[in-house]
């Protein structure tokens, strides 16, 4: 029998964790309540949050009672943890914009109609801003000696670098209260984080435990690597964002298809919900035929469908194609053919009238002029999918895709584009 602490240590989504068994023994009683919180210092979450939010919602479908958080409060204040540099505080009214916005990503992603364990969503500021500085000195503060807020690792590599603010060295307060307050409204026992929020997970077990003597649980989770070395969820234009306006679908779709074959089981079991079987299948589709990429393109699917919608993933699987040759370009709208030559080199040219091998040069897909005539006479340089052959060739309108792109490749894979205009 395995059960969905298993199923959490097969995913590599277990970092760190207070006793797994009591955990397991305790979740066998009853369905739990657990929580992870979310603080608005972007207007959107990235890819990173995307672990423990569908870890929420993998506890969820295993019976158990999710509350997404979103740090009201605390996404005033600031966590130093994990950062070496203090934060510059952002003013109440876009904290509150993108509190708003972070409760509608969040939503997205847990069952509020489950008949017998709902989601629940809430904010910090519900509890916290009532709260008054006597109140949060007496009644919370009294429970933190000095010594163990100052060990913890989040204030400790600060101290030894830039240092921080009272304002930031306060955040552990604020989400230990958090933990106790939802421990007490509704029995939450169990917080999750990314591996950096240990510390403050475990001091808010610990205020639970100084001031109702209840035992809860802490489960950390692994950041997401990459086998090259280079940072997990990083692209060209900045982070990945779950936000369609920050990051293109398009964009997170191909960020994903072109998973390392070393990364892709991994974030297949961490990203998407299928089951062990279906995994191992595409783990030997991997070993045995990795230039079909079954793996990766299962990856980029779920996460995109998941993520965006099917209509989305049907536009941006169609972009793909297109682009490398295998389908109508002329179909494509005018926001996913933006979308998907903001990733690859282009030239913006304000009107006609340049020539192909010139553009071909300007967009740098090729290194120079004379490299792309050769290009051209090798029979490798294309046109929105059409071959050219005369080097003198000079595009015209009826060359324009949505009346202001083309599309230029090199060969098989190398991508480039034009926009006029
Ligand atoms: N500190 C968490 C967010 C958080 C905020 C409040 C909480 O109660 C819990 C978690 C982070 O930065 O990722």
């Amino acid at each position: 029998m395995t059960d969905i602490i298993d199923d959490l240590a097969w995913r590599g989504l277990i970092a760190q964790s207070t006793d797994l068994d009591a955990l397991r023994a305790s979740m066998a009683k009853a369905p739990i309540t657990v929580y992870s919180g979310f603080d608005p210092t972007a207007p959107s979450l990235h890819i990173g949050h995307f672990v423990p939010l569908l870890t929420l919602r993998r506890l969820q479908d295993a019976g158990h009672h999710p509350i997404g958080l979103v740090g009201g409060a605390t996404g005033l204040i600031g966590d130093p943890s994990g950062r070496n540099t203090e934060r510059s505080l952002n003013s109440a009214e876009i904290v509150a914009e993108w509190v708003e916005r972070l409760r509608g990503q969040v939503g997205k992603f847990l069952d509020f109609d489950a008949e017998a364990n709902p989601a629940r969503l809430v904010s910090n500021l519900d509890w916290t801003g009532e709260l008054s500085a006597i109140d949060f000195l007496r009644d919370i503060g009294k429970h933190f000696p000095v010594n163990r807020m100052l060990a913890r690792e989040s204030v400790s590599a600060r101290l030894a670098g830039e240092g921080l603010s009272y304002t930031e060295f306060s955040y552990q307060i604020l989400q230990s209260n958090d933990y106790l307050e939802l421990f007490r409204r509704y029995d939450c026992t169990l917080q999750i984080g990314g591996s950096d929020q240990w510390g403050n997970i475990t001091a808010g077990a610990d205020l639970i435990r100084r001031v109702e003597g209840g035992h809860v649980h802490v489960l950390t989770q692994p950041l997401i690597t990459k086998a090259d070395g280079t940072k997990f969820g990083k692209t060209a234009g900045g982070a990945l964002w779950l936000d369609p306006e920050m990051t293109s679908p398009y964009a997170f779709y191909q960020y994903f298809l072109n998973s390392d074959d070393r990364d892709v089981i991994h974030y297949l079991k961490v990203f998407t919900f299928r089951s062990r079987e279906e995994i191992e299948e595409l783990e030997k589709a991997v070993a045995e035929r990795p230039f079909a990429r079954e793996a990766q393109r299962t990856l980029a699917e779920d996460l995109t469908e998941l993520l965006h919608g099917r209509a989305e993933l049907d536009a941006v699987v169609a972009a793909s194609k297109a682009l490398f040759g295998q389908g109508s370009l002329d179909e494509l709208h005018a926001a996913t053919l933006a979308a998907a030559l903001a990733e690859v080199p282009k030239a913006a040219v304000p009107e006609l009238g340049a020539a192909f091998v010139d553009l071909l040069a300007d967009s740098g897909l090729v290194e120079s002029k004379s490299a792309a005539r050769r290009a051209v006479k090798e029979g490798g340089a294309y046109l929105n999918n059409v071959k050219i052959t005369d080097e003198s060739y000079v595009p015209a309108v009826s060359d324009l895709l949505a009346g202001r792109f083309m599309v230029l490749r090199r060969g098989k894979k190398s991508i480039g584009g034009v926009e006029v205009g």
